[in-house]
């Protein structure tokens, strides 16, 4: 033993205590809410190395409710059928603290699912009360500093419920996905240029995973071959910024909804793997990305709001991008969706008393 790092002896005693350890060394990540729609586009993308790299060998904790006891183990047999290389372990349970047990990422995508023509509200009091129960499971069972990407609507307001009830797990453990939004602007604006996607970068979403949020391509920038354009300017059209590219992504999570009968699953679950990518890999040099992560109060938004935030990521750390200029516009739209946040808080409390 004492021939072993420091660093070795603690993967040995605690198991894996941090999401990047040694290639060998599977990392375990739970998915709640495994035997719906999001989870079953997602855990492929796991198991193929999409969230973690080709190299990278996980193992899959499969959560989900009795009723779908069934439909989860389905889930699993597929899995193995599948003989991913890098998947070295299906737990599939409806009981969650098994579930939770020494994992080192956490996707909490089980809840209760928006319906046509419901308001992410309507959803609220259904959820709040299942991620305070999964908050304490999380927090005797998880590894130590075990990240946390709550997915399930309302996104934010259930990772601020987690947080509150996890007092242990630290508050920049612990977020929540509007990733899925930030690629939404970015491909909205590479439709409207005709150019590709991967091409366009710094777009911001600011605020709630909702229809309040605010898509703020005012800092995004285009790769040309003759350096970086901004976006605004190679547009050059301020009322389709300010009003058609704001409202499509604000609407968008709706509008699939409408068309699938089904939430976005192939696009949330793509973006999951995306957050989790850049937040345990890093942000590629020179680009941020967007995550729901607790206030500091940067921006003037109040301290202690899950808000999503342009951010950069490095050695599995993210940082809230300091200094960009906020016009008025900007401004008022995003104190409104940080007023929605401080409502959804209010109400949050007000079902779980
Ligand atoms: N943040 C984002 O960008 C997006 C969020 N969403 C949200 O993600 C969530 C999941 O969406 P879908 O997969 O389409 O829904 P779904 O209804 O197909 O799947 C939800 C799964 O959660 C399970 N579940 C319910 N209560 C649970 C509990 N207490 N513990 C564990 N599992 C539980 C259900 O049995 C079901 O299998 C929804 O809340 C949806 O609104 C959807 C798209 C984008
Ligand atoms: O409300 C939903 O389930 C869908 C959603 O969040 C989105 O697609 O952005």
């Amino acid at each position: 033993m004492s021939s072993l790092s420091l660093f070795q002896r603690i993967v040995i005693r605690c198991g894996l205590t941090s999401c990047r350890s040694t290639k060998e060394q599977p990392v375990k990540i739970m998915v709640t809410g495994a035997a719906g729609q999001i989870g079953y586009a997602l855990v492929p993308m796991i198991a193929r190395g999409v969230m973690l790299g080709s190299d990278q060998p996980v193992i899959l904790h499969l959560l989900d409710i009795p009723p779908a006891a069934e439909a989860l183990n389905g889930v699993k047999m597929e899995l193995i059928d599948a003989a991913f290389p890098l998947l070295k372990g299906v737990v599939a349970t409806t009981d969650v603290a098994e579930a939770c047990c020494g994992v080192n990422i956490a996707i909490m995508v089980g809840g209760f699912r928006r319906k046509e023509g419901m308001e992410r509200k309507d959803v609220l009091s259904k959820n709040v009360s299942i991620y305070k129960a999964q908050a304490s499971a999380l927090e005797q069972y998880a590894a130590a500093n075990c990240k946390v990407l709550v997915v399930a609507n309302p996104a934010n307001t259930n990772a601020l419920i987690l947080k509150e009830f996890a007092p242990s797990i630290p508050a920049k453990n612990i977020t929540c996905l509007t990733r899925l939004d930030h690629n939404r602007a970015l491909g909205r604006i590479a439709q409207r240029l005709n150019i590709h996607v991967s091409d366009v970068k710094n777009v911001i979403i600011w605020g709630n995973h909702s229809s309040t949020q605010y898509p703020d391509a005012n800092h995004a920038t285009v790769i040309t071959q003759s350096g970086e354009k901004s976006v605004k300017e190679l547009i050059a059209d301020d009322k389709w910024l300010s009003d058609e590219f704001i409202t499509f992504v604000q609407q968008q999570g709706a509008a699939i909804i409408k068309s699938r009968k089904l939430s976005s699953a192939l696009s949330a679950a793509s973006a999951a793997c995306d957050h989790i990518h850049d937040w345990v890999l890093g942000t590629p040099k020179g680009t941020w990305t967007s995550m729901g992560v607790y206030s500091d109060g940067s921006y003037g938004v109040l301290p202690g709001l899950i808000y999503s935030f342009p951010v950069t990521c490095n050695k599995g750390e993210w940082s809230i991008v300091q200094g960009l200029r906020i016009d008025e516009p900007s401004r008022a739209r995003m104190d409104a969706t940080a007023k929605e946040l401080i409502e959804e808080k209010t109400l949050a409390y007000s079902c779980l008393d």
